[in-house]
């Protein structure tokens, strides 16, 4: 332990902060890594090219090509990381061997079987997610489409994804989220805006009438406020996903990307958590749009990891990242972004909810205002240096080095 551990943790003690139960409390936080971020959402199935009213931007070289290349840099990211991890895939990711393949209806356990040893390897969860983009059935409506083949192929696909989280959580111990979303939408001012969410409603009811471990799986359903292509209409929209997710006793997701510029997922997260037992979350950076900029240690993160913390929500809010920037080095990107997502939560730990509260009720604002300044400048990076040390992770700015040796090594060598 360094001196420089030993004095911070004495200053955060003064404001009656104990350290070691904030270190602890994270090393048991999962946080779901989303595979995504490796290759530029392009998946194994080639099924199609990105759709869904959703973008990478950027060409930097060496994106991951096949499984092995992705599950090479999964490794690489991990290493680098501390803290408990996760990893979240999409359908678009069943492995294919032996020259077989099957559409996305189709997709079955077996064709993530190499996922899960990958998963059982490391110790690691698994969660899932039905895609429903980068197909030719998805080129307009999916679960809301007026046509019913259309609607039942993705019906199915929804269904084969229920059947691989419960594969998932059954080899891991573990249960696996399995969030639902669908980029539905129309680019124009509709004509009919309660018809395709009355039918996004009996298929997601269909869906769910299928028989499946609900201690297993972990339905969730991902709102959004609008896709590139489809500004004027989005069939799951916020209000739809909340008051579905409620009367079906499955989890909302909130994407921080997915709300209008001024709105917060801070905000939202203490009224969400008095209406459900639990709450999944995608943590993203908008920029000016659902951008899907690399997380940062910024305000708004910081200010999400606070409202899990201070509602004591640590088991219940699912966490996930979700961006996906293919103008720089991947690996990194994942770094970064997640190491942020661990720094934001340990800076919610240490923080004194208690007293906070106490002076809101008593009407100290300026106290609060005060405590919530001086905390910022806390010796807060010599607990997150010690928290590293003690995963065994790169301290600092240490692990771009690594980066760097794998992006001459590996990455500058694909094609
Ligand atoms: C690839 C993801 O599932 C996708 O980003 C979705 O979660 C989303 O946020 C769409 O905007
Ligand atoms: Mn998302």
């Amino acid at each position: 332990m360094s001196q420089r551990f030993l004095e911070a943790k004495e200053i955060y003690q003064n404001m009656g902060i104990d350290v070691e139960q904030a270190i602890s409390q994270l090393q048991n936080f999962p946080v779901s890594m989303h595979c995504w971020q490796g290759d530029d959402v392009v998946g194994f199935d080639g099924a199609g090219s990105l759709s869904g009213g959703i973008q990478t931007t950027g060409n930097y070289p060496g994106k991951a090509r096949n499984p092995k290349e992705l599950m090479d840099d999964i490794d690489m990211a991990l290493k680098l990381i501390p803290g408990k991890k996760r990893i979240n895939l999409h359908a678009s990711y069943a492995i294919f061997e032996d020259g077989e393949k099957v559409d996305r209806d189709a997709i079955e356990s077996k064709h993530f079987q190499k996922w899960v040893e990958f998963a059982k390897e490391r110790g690691l969860g698994l969660d899932f997610n039905p895609t429903i983009f980068s197909h030719p059935k998805a080129e307009g409506l999916t679960l809301s489409s007026a046509d019913k083949d259309i609607r039942d192929f993705w019906i199915r696909h929804c269904q084969a994804c229920i059947r691989i989280s419960e594969y998932f959580a059954s080899e891991l111990g573990t249960p696996c989220l399995m969030n639902i979303w669908i980029p539905d939408g129309l680019k124009d001012i509709p004509g009919d805006r309660l018809t395709p969410r009355k039918r996004f409603k009996e298929s997601l009811d269909e869906i769910l009438s299928m028989d499946y471990d609900k201690e297993k799986v972990l339905v969730c359903l991902e709102s959004k406020v609008f896709g590139i292509g489809m500004e004027s209409y989005t069939v799951g929209s916020s209000e739809f996903t909340i008051n579905y997710a409620k009367t079906r006793d499955i989890l909302p997701l909130m994407d921080n990307g997915h709300y209008h510029p001024t709105e917060v997922v801070s905000d939202k997260l203490s009224a969400m958590l008095l209406f459900h037992d639990k709450v999944a979350l995608h943590v993203t950076r908008p920029v000016r749009w659902d951008s899907d900029h690399v997380v940062l240690f910024d305000d708004e993160t910081k200010e999400i990891a606070k409202e899990i913390v201070r509602n004591d929500a640590m088991e219940r809010v699912l966490l996930g990242l979700d961006f996906f920037d293919a103008s720089i080095n991947r690996i990194a990107a994942w770094v970064v972004g997640m190491r942020n997502m661990q720094k934001a939560m340990l800076f919610a730990l240490l923080q004194p909810y208690d007293e906070l509260r106490t002076l809101q009720d008593a009407g100290d604002f300026t106290k609060i205002m005060m405590i919530q300044e001086e905390l910022k400048t806390y010796p807060f990076s010599d607990i997150w240096d010690e928290y590293c040390q003690r995963n065994q992770v790169p301290v600092r700015e240490k692990w771009y080095q690594d980066v760097k040796k794998y992006e001459t090594d590996v990455l500058a060598k694909r094609g």
